[in-house]
This record gives C-alpha cells, sequence and structure tokens, in this order.
C-alpha cells in the first residue's frame, strides 16, 4: 500500500513535470538556491556577532565598522535576493498550477470523450473520472505547493549542515541529520493516524457528509417533511458526527502526546549541542561566540521547518489514493480504440440494416436485445415503443454505433461503422446556459453561422414569439449570466429540438424528450415533430402510444425482442400486445 501511494506521487510529480519541464525546474531551482544563500547569510551574521562581541574589544570603532560593512552587505543582498526569489517562486509556481491543472483537465475531458461507451456507460469508471477531476482541482495545488516548501526547507537545512561542518562541527552536522530523519518519521506517522480518520476517509465521515447535504437539499426536505422523518435524519447526522468527533479526539491526543515527545527531545538535543559547544569556545579557537548563537537559532528555527513539512506531506500521502485515480484515467489516453465517426462528415448512413443483432452489456450475463432484424429506409417516419427496460435506447445505442452487437451485424449504408450524420434529443437533454443563437448552434458548431437558418429553425419550433420577447438571439439564457433569462421547461426542449434541426442530418432520433410532460401534449409535440421532419429519416421512441399512429412503421418491443412490427392499423388489427398497450392508454388521450 506504501509503495503503490508513493508510486502514485512520483508519477504524478513526472507527469506534471512533463506537462511543463521548463516552468516545472524554475519553480524548484528559485527556492532551491534561495535556501542555499542562506548559508550566506549565517556565515555574515557570524562576522557580525563575533565583530560586536570579540573584536570590538581590541580594535577601534572605526575599524570595527570598516569590517563590518562587507557582511552587512552580503547579508542585505541575501535578504533581498531571497525575497525577490520568494516572490518569482509564488508567480512560477501560479502559473505551474494554472498550465497542469489545465492540461490535466483537458487531458480528462479528452479521454470521456474518446473512451468507448461501455466504458463510458459505467457507474464506477464515472466514479473514477470524478474522483481524478477532484484531485486536479484540490490536490494537484497542494503537490506544487509541498514540492516548493519541501525544497526551501530542505536547502536551508542543507545551510545549517553545511554551516556546522564548515565550523568543524561534524557531530552537530550527525545530531541535526538524526534529528531531521527521526523528527519528520514521527511527525509523519502521526499526521497520517490523524488524518486516516479525517472525512474524507472513512464512511462515518462520508456518510455524516451525505446526510448533512441531503438535510440541506430542497427536495429531500419536501419529502422528508411529507413522511414527517426529518427528525430521523437529523438524529442519524448527529449520531455520525458525534462518533466521528470522538476518533477524532482520540486521534488528535495521540498527536499532543507525540507531538510533546518530539519537541522535548528536539529541545533537549538543541541544548546538548549548545552545551557542548560553549565548553569548547575556550580551548578551541574554531568555535565562536557567532557561530554557536547563529547555530542555535537556526537550529530551533529548523525544528519549526520540519514541523511545517510534515502537515503538507501528511496530506500528500492520504490524498495519494485518489492519485492513483487520476494516473490511471490519465493512462487511458493512449488506448483508444472508438471508430465512431459520427458528424464527422457528410455522408448519409441510412439505410441502416439490423441481422440478426443480439446485445448484451459487459457487465451483466443477460440478453438486452435478441435477434434483432429491421432496416431503417430513407425518409421513414419510424417508432420503437415498449414498456420501461424493453431495450429502446439501447437499440438507439447500436443504431449510433455507440456499442457493437455481441452477434450479429449492422450495416450503416454499406459501412461497418455509422460515419454519417445524425442529431439526437436525449431524454435528458442540456439546457445550455448560452445565448438564444449559440443554444440552436451547438448542433452544428462546424460550419459557419447561419442566422437565417437558425430563424427557420425558430419558426418550426414555434419558438418565434420567445424571440421577439427577449428581443434578439444574442440574450443569454439561464441564471449564470447577470440579468439571463430563464424559460419554462417547455421552451428549454423546444431549444433542444431546435438544436437538433439546425444539424441538417437525415437521421433524426427523438429518444423520449417528451417523458416529463403529459401524454396529451406530448402527441402534439410528436405529431408537429413528424410535420416537421417531413423530408428526414426520423426515428421516435416512447412508452406512450397516442403519436404513434402518424409514423410509416412501429416496432414494439418486449423484453429486447421485436415482438410486433407493422403500421398503427396493422398492429391494432392484431390484437396483439400494440393493441392492448394502446386500448389501456387510450384513457390518457381523453
Ligand atoms: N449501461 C448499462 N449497463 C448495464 N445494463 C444496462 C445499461 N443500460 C441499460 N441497461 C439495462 O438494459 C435493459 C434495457 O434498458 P434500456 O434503457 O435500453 O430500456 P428502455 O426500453 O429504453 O427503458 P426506458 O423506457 O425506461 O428508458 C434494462 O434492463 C437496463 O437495466
Amino acid at each position: 500500500m506504501l509503495k503503490k501511494n508513493i508510486y502514485n506521487i512520483f508519477l504524478i510529480i513526472f507527469r506534471i513535470f512533463k506537462k511543463n519541464p521548463l516552468i516545472f525546474s524554475l519553480t524548484f531551482l528559485f527556492p532551491l538556491v534561495s535556501g542555499l544563500l542562506t548559508f550566506y547569510s549565517y556565515s555574515a551574521q557570524v562576522t557580525l556577532i563575533n565583530l560586536v562581541a570579540v573584536e570590538s574589544r581590541e580594535f577601534t570603532w572605526n575599524q570595527v565598522f570598516a569590517a563590518a560593512i562587507i557582511p552587512v552587505l552580503i547579508y542585505i543582498s541575501v535578504y533581498g535576493v531571497q525575497n525577490l526569489f520568494s516572490s518569482i517562486t509564488m508567480i512560477i509556481k501560479n502559473k505551474l498550477n494554472a498550465n497542469v491543472t489545465m492540461a490535466f483537465q483537458s487531458d480528462i475531458i479528452d479521454v470521456a470523450n474518446n473512451i468507448d461507451f461501455e466504458r463510458f456507460d459505467n457507474k464506477e469508471f464515472g466514479d473514477k473520472l470524478q474522483r481524478a477531476k477532484g484531485v486536479v482541482g484540490e490536490d494537484l495545488d497542494g503537490i506544487t505547493n509541498f514540492l516548493v516548501s519541501s525544497v526551501g526547507t530542505i536547502s536551508s537545512l542543507i545551510s545549517i549542515i553545511w554551516l556546522s561542518a564548515t565550523s568543524g562541527y561534524y557531530l552537530i552536522t550527525l545530531i541535526i541529520s538524526i534529528m531531521i530523519v527521526s523528527t519528520l518519521t514521527i511527525r509523519l506517522i502521526t499526521e497520517v493516524k490523524v488524518r486516516r480518520v479525517g472525512r474524507e476517509i472513512t464512511f462515518d465521515g462520508r456518510m455524516g457528509d451525505y446526510l448533512s447535504k441531503t438535510l440541506e437539499d430542497y427536495n429531500a426536505l419536501r419529502e422528508m417533511k411529507t413522511y414527517n422523518s426529518t427528525n430521523y435524519f437529523i438524529e442519524l447526522w448527529g449520531n455520525m458526527m458525534s462518533k466521528q468527533h470522538n476518533k477524532r479526539y482520540g486521534a488528535r491526543k495521540f498527536e499532543i502526546k507525540i507531538g510533546t515527545i518530539v519537541a522535548f527531545l528536539q529541545t533537549t538535543t538543541i541544548f546538548i549541542v549548545l552545551i557542548f559547544l560553549l565548553n569548547r569556545l575556550d580551548g578551541n579557537n574554531t568555535v565562536t561566540i557567532g557561530t554557536i548563537s547563529v547555530l542555535f537559532l537556526a537550529l530551533l528555527s529548523c525544528g519549526n521547518k520540519i514541523m511545517s513539512l510534515t502537515w503538507p506531506l501528511s496530506r500528500l500521502y492520504i490524498s495519494s489514493s485518489k492519485l492513483y485515480d487520476l494516473n490511471e484515467v490519465l493512462e487511458i489516453s493512449h488506448n483508444y480504440s472508438n471508430k465512431v465517426e459520427i458528424n464527422k462528415n457528410y455522408q448519409s448512413l441510412i439505410p441502416i440494416t439490423f441481422s440478426n443483432v443480439s446485445f448484451k452489456y459487459s457487465i451483466s450475463e443477460k440478453y438486452v436485445l435478441s435477434n434483432i432484424n429491421m432496416t431503417i429506409k430513407p425518409g421513414e417516419k419510424i417508432a420503437i415503443v415498449g414498456e420501461n427496460g424493453a431495450g429502446k435506447s439501447t437499440l438507439i445505442k447500436l443504431i449510433l454505433g455507440q456499442y457493437r452487437p455481441s452477434s450479429g451485424f449492422i450495416d450503416w449504408n454499406n459501412c461497418k461503422y455509422p460515419n454519417g450524420k445524425v442529431s439526437v434529443v436525449f431524454q435528458n437533454f442540456i439546457k445550455f446556459e448560452l445565448s438564444l443563437r449559440e443554444n440552436i448552434i451547438l448542433g452544428n458548431v462546424n460550419e459557419n453561422i447561419d442566422d437565417e437558418r437558425v430563424m427557420e429553425i425558430l419558426e418550426k419550433c414555434e419558438l418565434m414569439d420567445l424571440f421577439h420577447e427577449l428581443g434578439g438571439l444574442d440574450v443569454e439564457l439561464g441564471q449564470i449570466y447577470e440579468g439571463g433569462r430563464q424559460l419554462s421547461g417547455g421552451q428549454w426542449q423546444k431549444l433542444a429540438i431546435a438544436r437538433a434541426l439546425y444539424n441538417d442530418a437525415d437521421l433524426i432520433i427523438f429518444d423520449e424528450p417528451t417523458s416529463a410532460i403529459d401524454p396529451i401534449s406530448e402527441m402534439k409535440i410528436y405529431q408537429k415533430l413528424i410535420d416537421i421532419c417531413q423530408d428526414k429519416t426520423a426515428i421516435f421512441i416512447s412508452h406512450r402510444l397516442g403519436w404513434a399512429k402518424s409514423v410509416d412503421r412501429i416496432y414494439v418491443l418486449e423484453s429486447g425482442i421485436i415482438a410486433e412490427e407493422g403500421n398503427h392499423e396493422q398492429l391494432i388489427a392484431n390484437n396483439g400486445l400494440y393493441s392492448d398497450m394502446f386500448n389501456l392508454q387510450s384513457s390518457w388521450y381523453k
């Protein structure tokens, strides 16, 4: 586990480096040089203290003053350069963070855009993608911050060791090295232990978060009120919180105990070193009051610097499991196998022929579609109807080439893959918080914007009233823009349809975009759509049938097989499943 986590951290650091080698190197070069310069600052301080404390007794003030000019200049220059470097580091670190965040985010979007749908639809993969995105948002900043502060701290520690080594205090060098390693290890183990009880990684923590979010959610509150279950939720949440607080309190107590022992050991070591040096003050002339004072203060500050490293280091260690997700997602970008070229050229993909097609999702053994034989001919209006879970949307996924048949064969106008233009209005169509024009032209961003066509489509989709009310195509919709206009559900839905029409495809698919509205309105909209799509091939999906009278052919799906096929009159005359469903639903349309 430890090895895997450390490997993940290094892999991410390597990826960050690969994204921006120059900025990465500069981000760490400045704090490194700055830390090493501390040696000259310490040396200048040693000289100054010796001058004031010892040599002022033997020389005149003018001589002391003249001798002090160089060390003072060195001290001021180092101080100035260090401040300058710290500002530069801050600027380039921010630049590095911004560049890397953007680059990783683009990689993740690229992965989501290019992986095969089988993986895309998989819930586990979706969660992984979410976690990877979360790491890019929060934890990458933490990694670069940690690296910068550790480079700075380690190089100033090297300065202390350097100072003690050049003064001949090898013993001190050894003590400091042991102190650095031991303190850092003990503090790190403690921090990791404390953080393990943290919110994000324990069940109690996640459950507490979930319950508190649920208690803030308007819709959840409404349902809870209906069932009088709000107090039950509050109690659950309270229990989770106090359980977690107790655990955290226990971990913090452990941390305080260890912290006290470490601080005691550290201070004792420093004082022992001090006594050792003071003892040698008279006998050995390399030991001066200046070196002792500077080393003593430097050692104390070194303790604090070590402490300051433990928090980001432990945080980095804890988030390394999330880094695993990011690494895994980024790895995928080298292994795309998607061959679907929908909407990338103007070829027609009609007719589409299914020959003995069966399909099952890889995560399950059950066949969702079995032995499907059908042909979609140019200009036809087709309805695919059936109960919930009958396989309608899966059939569409196969038509769009998002999934390959488990057995059987699909042919798109003599091609093995769908290389043509298709428009789809999905059940959960998106309300883009952009301008009215953008909401429509997004249907085909590869073409020059054609406002005349936009207006034509607004007219077809009965959106002219909205256009006049808004006063233009540039008006922003939604709530993000100040003064943006909110639309009704029906208006958003018409916009989704307009977007699909703007993409001048010869196949257009409506996958129950009207499921949230009542059957009579749905029937009217579908009848209107059948008119609008007169010169196109169109597939309409629904488990309601009121509108299906007007299409050329109806496929009735039942548990993944085509149970019936024909036009409305034929299927009614059949007295089969369609006729039963139609009669059952007929009361909806009265
Ligand atoms: N990504 C998936 N992985 C595994 N099984 C799936 C997946 N998507 C759908 N299914 C299963 O396939 C079957 C058919 O689902 P599909 O969504 O095609 O039905 P549908 O007729 O469109 O249903 P509805 O009318 O409710 O939208 C269902 O049993 C469903 O649980």
